[in-house]
């Protein structure tokens, strides 16, 4: 369990805002999902918390809470941890409910980097009809010399599951994690708030331009990477 006298590891739960707080009608719901042990758990606690948690409680598929602020609009992020992959047990876990999917291996494990493609498949075929928002995360990117699954196949694997690939370290520093949740917010609101039919929701009405173009992403994008240092989390 905790290893005692350490000062960097998080002893206390992370506080959850109560769902009854959240922004009305801008709420973004996001999934991890990912093999046991590949740093779900650490990945969310780094971003939400800018911190490395070490050795912790086992996952039990905690539901976090935040409120966010993304291109100056305040938004309820609600993060799901999942804690395991078996695709029989995912069927109860509410994975149905997420607006976009975090896919999480680790470039030091390539059994778990194998494990993305059928998760992705499973997740294709509870949204059928959708364009799902996704981001790929190869975690432990610290680990250079343990490294199994190399960056082009990380993306590769990214492109053909419509979505961007993120090297991280949950470990080693927030900026890589924050990159990484903040765009997967962004296509999700900007799939709730476009007309892919599926998953537009009465109310959410979010700035987005009427036609985002590269250009414009890449702009926004920026925007956020370089406010980092003043937070986007509001914990
Ligand atoms: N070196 C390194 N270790 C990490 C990193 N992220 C997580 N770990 C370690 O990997 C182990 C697993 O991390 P978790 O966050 O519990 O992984 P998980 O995917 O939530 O695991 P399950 O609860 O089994 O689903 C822990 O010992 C973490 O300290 C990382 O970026 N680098």
């Amino acid at each position: 369990r905790l290893p005692s006298g350490s000062g960097n590891f998080l002893l206390v739960p992370i506080p959850e805002y109560p769902l009854l707080d959240c922004v009305p009608n801008k709420t973004v719901k996001i999934v991890v999902l990912g093999a046991s042990n590949v740093g779900k758990t650490a990945l969310i606690v780094r971003f939400l918390t800018k911190r490395f948690i070490g050795d912790y409680e086992a996952n039990t598929g905690a539901l976090y809470s935040r409120k966010v602020t993304l291109d100056g609009e305040e938004v309820s992020l609600q993060i799901q941890d999942t804690p395991c992959v078996a695709l029989q047990s995912l069927k109860s876990i509410s994975i149905y409910w997420a607006d976009g999917y975090v896919l999480v291996f680790s470039i030091t494990d390539n059994s778990s980097y194998r494990t993305i493609q059928p998760l992705y498949q499973h997740i294709r075929r509870i949204h059928p009809s959708g364009n799902i928002p996704v981001i790929l995360v190869g975690n432990k990117s610290d680990l250079l010399r343990a490294r199994q699954v190399p960056v082009d196949e990380g993306e590769t694997l990214a492109t053909s599951l419509g979505g961007v690939y993120f090297e991280a370290s949950a470990r080693e520093n927030h900026e890589g994690v924050h990159a990484a949740f903040i765009h997967l917010c962004q296509e999700v609101i900007r799939a709730l708030g476009g007309g892919n039919g599926e998953k537009r929701r009465g109310g959410l009405h979010l700035a987005r331009p009427k036609s985002p173009n590269m250009q414009e992403l890449k702009r926004r994008f920026r925007q956020v990477l370089s406010s980092k240092g003043k937070s986007a989390t509001t914990i």
